[in-house]
Parts: structure tokens; sequence; C-alpha cells
């Protein structure tokens, strides 16, 4: 079927729409549900979120990184054979997300996000949404109806009961992980064995991606 003047002005419009860059890369998803999967990966700059133990810091100032269009974004990612896109961050929801994940649907991408859930709005068209909600901030609720996976970091043994008190607020179809700070593994993850044998609702994630040292 041949596009209107306006689906063809809508399209160049959406092309143009611009995203803060701290890195893209061709992986395998080291964590959650998808793990083990191949995947690319587009690292979005800006988080005020503050996490002590963030293992990517470098993403958190929104003006340092360099400026993409969703245009470039997307012929970036079609050079790879993997069709499965994960936004990250820095906190992705910081940006409306609406033009890159339609232009990436467009293209035959599935659409994954990693967030904390931090925003004012929630924007995107997802296929998989990844919430890790964190103690020094908390999320916007919207995000719970739409939780595929809740991820939750274990820095202290208190955030496994904190972890189950998100579990009690999203879809019964969420899958639920408990995820060792990377390194406070020797002391948290006999715990979160312990507890994932107790409670076997829940499932342990590991970076895998980290022990393969890959991105
Ligand atoms: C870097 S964050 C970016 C996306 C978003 N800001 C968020 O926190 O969900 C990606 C994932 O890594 C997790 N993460 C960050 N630092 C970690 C660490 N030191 N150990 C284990 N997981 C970590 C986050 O909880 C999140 O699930
Ligand atoms: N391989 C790999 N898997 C990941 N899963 C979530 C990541 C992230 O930083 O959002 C990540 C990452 O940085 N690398
Ligand atoms: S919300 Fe995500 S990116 Fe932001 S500080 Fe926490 S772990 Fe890092
Ligand atoms: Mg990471």
């Amino acid at each position: 079927m041949q596009s209107n003047p306006k689906d063809i002005k809508t399209d160049v419009k959406r092309a143009e729409f611009t995203y803060p860059v701290m890195e893209s890369f061709y992986t395998i998803q080291g964590e959650g549900k998808y793990q083990g999967h191949a995947a690319y990966f587009i690292r979005l700059g800006g988080c005020d979120v503050g996490c002590h133990w963030c293992d990517v810091k470098e993403s958190w100032p929104v003006d340092t990184h360099p400026v993409k269009s969703v245009a470039t974004l997307l012929e970036e990612a079609l050079a790879h054979p993997g069709r499965l896109v994960v936004i990250t961050g820095g906190e992705p929801l910081m940006h409306d997300l609406g033009p890159l994940t339609v232009a990436l649907k467009d293209a035959g991408f599935r659409t994954h996000i990693e967030t904390s859930g931090v925003a004012t709005a929630i924007t995107g068209i997802w296929d998989w949404v990844c919430f890790s909600p964190k103690k020094f901030k908390a999320p916007n609720e919207g995000i719970l109806a739409l939780t595929n996976e809740l991820k939750v970091v274990v820095n202290h043994p208190s955030d496994i009961p904190w972890a189950q008190e998100w579990s009690t607020k999203l879809p019964t179809h969420a899958s639920l992980y408990l995820q060792p700070e990377w390194s406070k593994q020797d002391q948290m993850n006999p715990l979160i064995v312990d507890f994932v044998k107790a409670n076997p609702s829940w499932q342990i994630s590991v970076q895998t991606h980290k022990f393969l040292q890959i991105p």
C-alpha cells in the first residue's frame, strides 16, 4: 500500500528525533529472562536516580554524550543479524522513547527496556519491560502493569523482603529475579540461593556478561 503524504511527513519527523547515546553494542543479554540471547544494546545518557553501586556511572550526565538521530540508530542496529534491541541507560525513560521504538518495531525488531521506572511519563512500545526499582528514588507506578520481569539488585539482606513487596504489585505473569550486586556476591549469593530454594516462584539473575568478559 502506498503511504499518503501525511505518513511520509510523520516518518521523516520520527527519523530526525534525537537521543544522547553513551554507547551501543551487539552482545549477549547477560541478565534476566532473555539471558543468553543475542541483543543490540542502546545505552542512552542521563540518570538522576543515584544508585551508589551503579555499574555505569559514566551514563549519568545527560548532556555530554553524542546525540544521534533515530535514523542513525536504526541503521546501526540493522547492521547486525539480531532483531532484539535492548534500550538501557542511564535511565532511558528520561527520554521520549516513542519515536525510537516505533521505528525499531516498524523495522522488525523486538523492543526490550531496562528501567528503574523513575520517569514523569512512560513512553515507548515494548515487547519486554524489565523493571528494576531502586530505594533511592520511587518509580512512576504506571510501570507496574507493564512489567514483564522484576529484577531487584540485592546489595543488602533487607533488599530481599523489599523485592517481595514489589512483587505483590505486579501482574501475576511477571517473572521475578534477584540479582546480586556485583561486588557483594560473596555475602549476598548464599542468602539469595536460600531464598529462591524456599520461594521457588523467584529466580536468580547473575550478570553473566561480566563472567564472559563481554560488554
Ligand atoms: C545500569 S542499569 C540501566 C537501566 C536502569 N537505569 C535501571 O537501573 O534499571 C541496568 C541494570 O543493571 C543493574 N545494575 C546496575 N548496577 C549493578 C550492579 N553493581 N550489580 C548488579 N546489577 C546492577 C540495574 O539494576 C539494572 O537492572
Ligand atoms: N551483556 C549485557 N547484558 C545486560 N543486561 C542489562 C544490561 C544493562 O546495562 O542494562 C546489560 C549490559 O550492559 N550488558
Ligand atoms: S537507576 Fe540504573 S543507571 Fe541510574 S544509577 Fe541506578 S542502576 Fe545506574
Ligand atoms: Mg550493564
